[in-house]
Order: structure tokens, then sequence, then C-alpha cells
């Protein structure tokens, strides 16, 4: 018999990879991609005269974390609109899923292009421990625009490999809450599902973690709470990734979890629900 996977952060250090959300986990930009969707939908729902009006709510709900004319869709049949799909090449001014989703797209890259981007500090701490000790990393985004954040950033060299929007797009590879993109990547690195570590901030992400049956998946609270993220199957949840640097750089295990109060309170249940090993 196998024995079951202990689901608590010290498997961090028997890992092989981890597999990073970029939006809202290495990078802030999830409260771009939110502003700019905000503007959309607000926008667009006035313009038809359709309520309820957009809320940050919807976007966490409908949006965060999935690809871009995925999130249109879901958001629209939440109000019981139906668009045509049209293609990801139409013009932001037409009245379809990719023109909506390319609307958006360009109010994105106008903040983006005027406020430039900063990695958090915790999480490029983080990453730099996992490095260091010898784990190896990987970028799994639903975004569109991952390589030109990692690049702005100044992160993109140090990933061994990103799979993003365009990539899944171009595979036909099913987008988050699926968890494809993250079983592609850790195809690439030549790794199972168990052998890796997904890290998340939207319910969507996690939720494909999860279903992916990775080896652990890291909720990181920004806008979701740690409850919804434990609940849409997180194994623990912090609030900063640094949290989890004594994980690393401390041999005791014991010490890691009574040091970091969500690591300790977070991850205690899970070993019980946890299957076999997967493969
Ligand atoms: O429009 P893009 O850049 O392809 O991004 C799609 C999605 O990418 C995800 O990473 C973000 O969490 C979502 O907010 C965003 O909508």
């Amino acid at each position: 018999m196998i024995a079951p996977r202990l689901r608590d952060v010290t498997q961090l250090t028997s890992s092989q990879a981890i597999l990073f959300d970029l939006d809202g986990v290495i990078t802030p930009t999830a409260e771009v991609h939110m502003r700019a969707w905000a503007r959309l939908f607000t926008d667009y729902l006035t313009l038809k005269g359709v309520g309820p009006a957009y809320t940050d709510d919807d976007y966490l709900r409908y949006i965060d974390g999935k690809p871009r004319y995925d999130g249109v869709r879901s958001f629209l049949a939440s109000r019981d609109i139906t668009l045509e799909d049209g293609t990801p090449e139409d013009s932001p001014e037409l009245e379809t899923v990719c023109g909506l989703g390319n609307r958006k797209n360009d109010t994105f890259n106008s903040e983006l292009a005027e406020t430039g981007v900063k990695a958090y500090p915790g999480s490029v701490e983080f990453l730099n421990a996992a490095v260091e000790h010898g784990l190896r990393v990987a970028v799994v985004s639903s975004s569109r625009n991952a390589v030109p954040v990692l690049t702005a950033a100044g992160l993109l060299d140090r990933f061994e490999t990103v799979v993003d929007g365009l990539v899944a797009a171009q595979h036909g590879i099913a987008g988050k809450p699926a968890p494809d993109t993250y079983l592609y990547a850790a195809q690439l690195l030549g790794l199972t599902a168990a052998q890796c570590v997904v890290v998340e901030d939207a319910h969507s992400g996690v939720q494909a973690g999860r279903d992916g049956d990775f080896g652990l998946v890291i909720g990181v609270s920004r806008e979701a709470s740690h409850e919804e993220l434990m609940s849409s199957g997180a194994d623990t949840v912090v609030d900063d990734l640094a949290e989890l640097v004594p994980v690393f750089t401390n041999s005791d295990s014991t010490t890691v979890a009574s040091d970091s109060k969500a690591v300790a309170s977070d991850s205690k249940a899970v070993a019980s629900d946890s299957k076999e090993g997967n493969a």
C-alpha cells in the first residue's frame, strides 16, 4: 500500500519543482487586471442597461485566474448575456467575446506601461530560497501577457519554463480551472504532478492544482480569504510567500510550523482527505 501523502508545507523540501501562478502571486498585476475588468464591465453593463452593476466580487467569482475570453464568457453568463465569440484578432470596438476581452486588454496594457511592474519582495525571497534549495521553478499563467509582465519585473530568466495563455491557445490546452496547463508544465519539466507544488491566489487556479492532484497546493491570500482558498482546495494558505522561507532555511519543520500562524493552522486537517500518492 502506498502511504498517504502528507500535505503540509514541509513537503516543499522534498518536492522537485514549484509551479507559480503569476498575477497576484509573483507580481501585483492581479490588481491591474481587476481594475481593467471593472472598467470594461461597468461601462458595458451601463451601456446595455443591464444589472446588477459589476462588483469586485464578480471578478473573484467569474474572472480571476481564467483565460481572457473564458473570463468574458463566464461573467456575461452571470448576467444572462450571450455574445458571439469572434476571434482573438477582433478589434476592441467589436461587441464579441474576443472584442470585449481585447478592449480590457488595452486598458491593462496602458496602466502597465504607465506604472511598470515590481514583483512582491516576499515572493522573490521565496523563489530565491526554493532555487537555492535545488528546486526547479516554472510559471503557469492564464495570461497572454505573462512574458511581458515577467520581463518588466526583470524575472523572465529565473524560470525554466513559462506556460501562459498564448502557449495554451497554441496547443489547445484547457485553461484554469482545468488542471491541464499545470499538468503540461509538469510534463515539460519531465515530472509528475505529485513531484510539483502549485502556488496560486485565485480560486480557479487552486482548483486546478487540487484537481490535477499536485503534491501540494499553496494558496496566497491577496483578494480571496484564507477560508475561501482552503475551501477551493488549497492545502495551506499564507498572506505572503516570505512566511514559507523558513521551510527551506530551517531543517526543523516543527519550528517552521510554529513560526507561521497560517501554515500551522491551515495545514492540519489536510492529510486526512488526501488519497494515495498519484502518478
Ligand atoms: O488578458 P490576459 O492578460 O490574457 O489575462 C487573462 C487572465 O490572466 C490571469 O492570470 C489573471 O488572473 C486574470 O485576471 C486575467 O483576466
